[in-house]
């Protein structure tokens, strides 16, 4: 290659030296390497092989929200549950979060095949976000075409209020500003394009459902709809952050969620998004709170049945809507 000269003195100011891009990944920063289509393939076969139901929806259990999931109500609720222990998964991560249970449950809502996780990974686990969101990506490998995530989440809004559900419209993407995203590193077409749209991310039909579904269900007084963002965690935010995270739109803030949907719309899944707002952000210097997760969940157990029952219904209409 010619080297490149200063247009005034005619000095060379370097040699460009010919590269040419690694053909694999040779490290994702946290000294492994990402896994290969391949690999996810696997996994979603040995999932396959596992399970009789064929699900169309993926489920997302937020902090708190997958206890409803456990013994008893599970069976009122997923029906023909068959349930696969992340451990048992090869490659699958393992959750390490109270209130994760660490499970894959196949069976169905409302009649609907679905596949609902009960126990997400974050980044503050030590996952990079790929491995976070390596799940999603199974999904999409068995079959799954919308997904419904829902988290626990800060309500950063002063007019929300604790227990109150959040449809997410949009999302501003913290980490990614920090250059941390799930799409880092080469692109395999076989997932998703390089360059994605991410304007229309929050499914527009969806949030109409949902917002009708909360009238029908005598829940509107609680069911909001705003802009969620992630930090990293695992420290909760301190004061100037909040102050600075309302002063750009943000009305609830979390630990999760963005990267799922950056990589769910990625391989054209489409995306609905719910955040039970745990706790008030504290935003003030005078104010004696603190946040807490045992708070975060003891507000999911309180909200545990409108959120089954307002989860369910909504996977019946995006299914019907869907013709799935
Ligand atoms: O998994 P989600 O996003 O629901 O969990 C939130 C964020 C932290 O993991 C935890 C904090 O209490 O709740
Ligand atoms: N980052 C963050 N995550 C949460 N999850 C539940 N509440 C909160 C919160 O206040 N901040």
């Amino acid at each position: 290659m010619a080297p490149i000269t200063d247009s005034v003195n005619g000095s060379k100011i370097y040699t460009p030296v010919k590269q040419s891009l690694p053909e694999v990944d040779p490290d994702d920063g946290y000294g492994a390497k990402r896994y290969s289509y391949e690999t996810l393939v696997e996994i979603a076969n040995f999932l396959l092989s596992r399970v009789s139901i064929r699900p169309c929806i993926g489920v997302i259990c937020g902090s708190g929200m997958g206890s409803y999931w456990k013994q008893g109500s599970l069976a009122e609720t997923i029906t023909d549950a068959e349930c696969i222990p992340y451990e048992d998964i090869p490659n699958f991560p393992v959750s390490t979060v109270e209130g994760h249970h660490g499970k894959l449950v196949f069976g169905r809502l409302d009649g609907i095949p679905v596949v609902a996780m009960q126990g997400r990974f974050h980044y503050y686990e030590g996952y990079p976000l790929w491995k976070c969101c390596l799940p999603v990506r199974v999904m999409k490998l068995i079959g799954v075409k919308t997904l419904i995530a829902t988290n626990a989440a800060g309500g950063l809004n002063p007019n929300y209020k604790i227990g109150d559900l959040m449809i997410m419209k949009d999302h501003i993407n913290m980490m990614g500003f920090a250059g941390n995203n799930p799409l880092l590193g080469p692109n395999d077409e076989r997932f998703g394009p390089r360059f994605i749209p991410m304007n229309k991310a929050y499914n527009y039909e969806y949030r109409q459902i949902a917002k009708q579904l909360a009238k029908e269900l005598n829940i509107e007084n609680l069911v909001r709809e705003g802009v969620y963002t992630c930090l990293g965690g695992p420290n909760f935010e301190t004061v100037a952050e909040l102050n600075m995270l309302k002063m750009v739109g943000v009305d609830a803030v979390g630990m999760s969620t963005v990267h799922e949907v950056i990589i769910a719309r990625h391989c054209d899944m489409k995306v609905f998004a719910l955040s039970l707002i745990t706790n008030e952000c504290v935003t003030r210097y005078d104010q004696d709170d603190e946040a807490n997760h045992e708070e975060v969940l003891d507000v999911g157990r309180m909200r545990q049945d409108i959120l089954r029952k307002y989860v369910t219904r909504l996977v019946a209409k995006f299914a019907e809507v869907e013709n799935y």
